[in-house]
């Protein structure tokens, strides 16, 4: 395809990160985590930022970092959860790539993320800030170009379905 990089997005817990990293191997494609990235950046935590300086900030830092990430080519691109609640970024990820949403249903994401207690926005009672979250996010992953629901595949499987929907 001619497409230049390929962007994940998706609630926490669908597979972003998992997924890119597999399907850059599998193509042999350059992967960057804008989250890792940002973390590399900034020598420090997403959480320690989040805890630090609030979200807004974070915020801020992430579009910039999406921004230059996607000034690049031939990339797999894993976003945060969050990075397509600004206006800009969904732009930029639009202009620059061919954006694939990963979804899960709500006790999947559970399930998943509850390996991982380090996400800021997920403290307290996780099953309540999810089924918060999903709401208030419910249509924010509909711009993308293709949707996979990774319920229940294995990543291997979402790796090929993208392979396939992207044309890669
Ligand atoms: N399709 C899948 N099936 C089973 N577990 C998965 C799948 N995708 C991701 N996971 C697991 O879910 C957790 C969250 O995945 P991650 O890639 O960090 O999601 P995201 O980046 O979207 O927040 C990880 O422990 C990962 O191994
Ligand atoms: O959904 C969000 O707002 C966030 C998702 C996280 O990334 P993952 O989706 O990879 O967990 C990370 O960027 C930060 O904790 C905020
Ligand atoms: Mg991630």
């Amino acid at each position: 395809m001619t497409t230049s990089n390929l962007v994940l997005v998706g609630f926490m817990g669908t597979g972003k990160s998992t997924v890119g990293k597999k399907l850059a191997e599998r193509l042999g494609w350059q992967f960057q985590d804008s989250d890792a990235v940002l973390e590399d950046e900034q020598q420090t935590s997403i959480a320690d930022l989040f805890r630090q300086y609030g979200e807004a900030h974070f915020r801020t830092l992430e579009s910039k970092t999406l921004e230059s990430l996607l000034a690049q080519r031939g990339q797999i691109v894993a976003t945060g959860g969050g990075a397509v609640l600004a206006e800009e970024n969904r732009a930029c990820m639009l202009r620059n790539g061919f954006v694939v949403a990963l979804k899960a249903s709500p006790e999947t994401i559970i399930h998943r993320v509850s390996a991982d207690i380090n996400r800021p926005l997920l403290q307290g009672n996780l099953e309540e800030r999810v089924h918060t979250l999903l709401e208030q996010r419910k249509s924010a992953y509909d711009f993308a170009h293709a949707m996979i629901d990774t319920t229940e595949l294995t990543t291997d499987q979402i790796v090929d379905l993208i392979i396939q929907q992207a044309n890669l």
